[in-house]
C-alpha cells in the first residue's frame, strides 16, 4: 500500500514515539490527524509538520484516548477534514504500576475502543476503504517485565487483540490489516524516572536498568521505519514485530487452528 494520498490517525502523537510515526507518515506522502492529551505540544508540533510538509497535511486534535466520545468527534473530524482514514496507529500508551488502572484503560481499553470506532469508519462493510490498524504494543508483550507486571499484561493484550483482529477481519471482509509494534526499550519521556513509576515493584528498579543495559536503548527513527514495513507490506496481518537493538524479527506463535 503506498502512501501517497492516504490519510492518518495517530493517537498520542504529541511526543516520543508518535511522533516519530507521524513524521514518517507525512515525509511518505499520508496526511495525518494527530491525537494527543497535550494541547501545547500537539498544536505547535502541527504547526512544524504542516511548514515541513505542506499546509493542510497534519491537522492536531485534542483527544483523551480515554473518552470515547473525544474519540468519536476527533475521527469524524479527520474524516471531514481528509475524506476518509485509511491507517490508525494505536500508539498512546502510559507506564504507572501505582496508577494501574489507569495504565490498563489507556493502554489496553482505549487501543480496542479506538479500533471499534476506526471500523465504523475504515471498514468495507461499512463503505469505508479498508487499510491498516498497527498497534504500539512492546516487548513487554512478549516477554513478562516483572518490574512492571500491569503494563506487561496490557502489552500482552495488545498483542493477543492484534492477532484475534487480524483473522476476524479476514474472515468478516473488512479489509483491515491489524499488525502490532513490539519495540524494546526506545528513547522517550516513558523511560525516565523509572523507578517514580513503578509502585509496589519499585525494589525491582535495578532489573530494569540492568535491562536497558543489556537490551540497549533504540532511537524513536527506529521504530518508525518498522511501521512502514507493516503499514505498506500487504501481506502483513497478524503480525508482532519484535525490534530489539540488533535487529528485528516477526514472532513465531504456535498454531493451534489446523
Ligand atoms: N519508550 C519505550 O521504551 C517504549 C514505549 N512503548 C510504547 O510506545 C507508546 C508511546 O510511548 P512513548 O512515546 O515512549 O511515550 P511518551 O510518554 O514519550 O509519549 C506518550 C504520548 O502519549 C500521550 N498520551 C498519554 N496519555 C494519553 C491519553 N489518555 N490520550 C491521548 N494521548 C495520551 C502523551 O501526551 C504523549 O504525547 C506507548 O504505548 C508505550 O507503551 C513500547 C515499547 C518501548
Ligand atoms: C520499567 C519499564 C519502563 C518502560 C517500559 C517501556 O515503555 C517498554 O515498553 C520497554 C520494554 C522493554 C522490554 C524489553 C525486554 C523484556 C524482556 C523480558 O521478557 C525479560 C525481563 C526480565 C528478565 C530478568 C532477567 O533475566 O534479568
Amino acid at each position: 500500500m503506498a502512501l501517497t494520498g492516504k490519510s492518518a490517525v495517530v493517537t498520542g502523537a504529541a511526543g516520543g514515539i508518535g511522533k516519530g510515526l507521524s513524521e514518517v507518515l507525512l515525509r511518505n506522502g499520508a496526511k495525518v490527524a494527530l491525537l494527543d492529551v497535550n494541547e501545547s505540544a500537539g498544536q505547535s508540533l502541527m504547526e512544524s509538520l504542516n511548514q515541513k510538509h505542506g499546509t493542510g497535511s497534519a491537522l492536531f486534535l485534542k483527544c483523551d484516548v480515554e473518552s470515547e466520545e473525544q474519540l468519536r468527534a476527533a475521527f469524524q473530524k479527520a474524516v471531514e477534514t481528509f475524506g476518509g482514514i485509511d491507517i490508525l496507529c494505536n500508539n498512546a500508551g502510559v507506564m504507572n504500576e501505582t496508577a494501574w488502572e489507569k495504565t490498563v484503560s489507556i493502554n489496553l481499553m482505549s487501543v480496542i475502543r479506538a479500533s471499534y470506532i476506526a471500523l465504523e469508519h475504515m471498514s468495507k462493510l461499512n463503505g469505508g476503504r479498508g487499510g491498516v490498524i498497527v498497534q504500539t504494543a512492546s516487548m513487554a508483550g512478549l516477554g513478562p517485565f516483572p518490574s512492571c507486571p500491569v503494563y506487561t499484561a496490557t502489552k500482552s493484550g495488545v498483542v493477543g487483540f492484534t492477532r484475534a483482529m487480524a483473522v476476524a477481519s479476514e474472515v468478516s471482509g473488512y479489509g483491515i490489516r491489524f499488525n502490532a509494534l513490539c519495540p524494546t526499550f526506545v528513547q522517550t519521556e516513558m523511560i525516565t524516572n523509572i523507578s517514580g513509576k513503578l509502585g509496589q515493584f519499585t525494589h525491582l528498579t535495578g532489573m530494569a536498568v540492568k535491562l536497558t543495559e543489556k537490551l540497549g536503548i533504540l532511537s524513536v527513527s527506529e521504530v518508525a521505519e518498522s511501521l512502514l514495513e507493516l503499514v505498506t507490506d500487504e501481506t502483513k496481518n497478524g503480525e508482532a514485530l519484535m525490534i530489539l537493538t540488533q535487529g528485528k524479527a516477526y514472532m513465531q506463535f504456535p498454531s493451534l487452528s489446523k
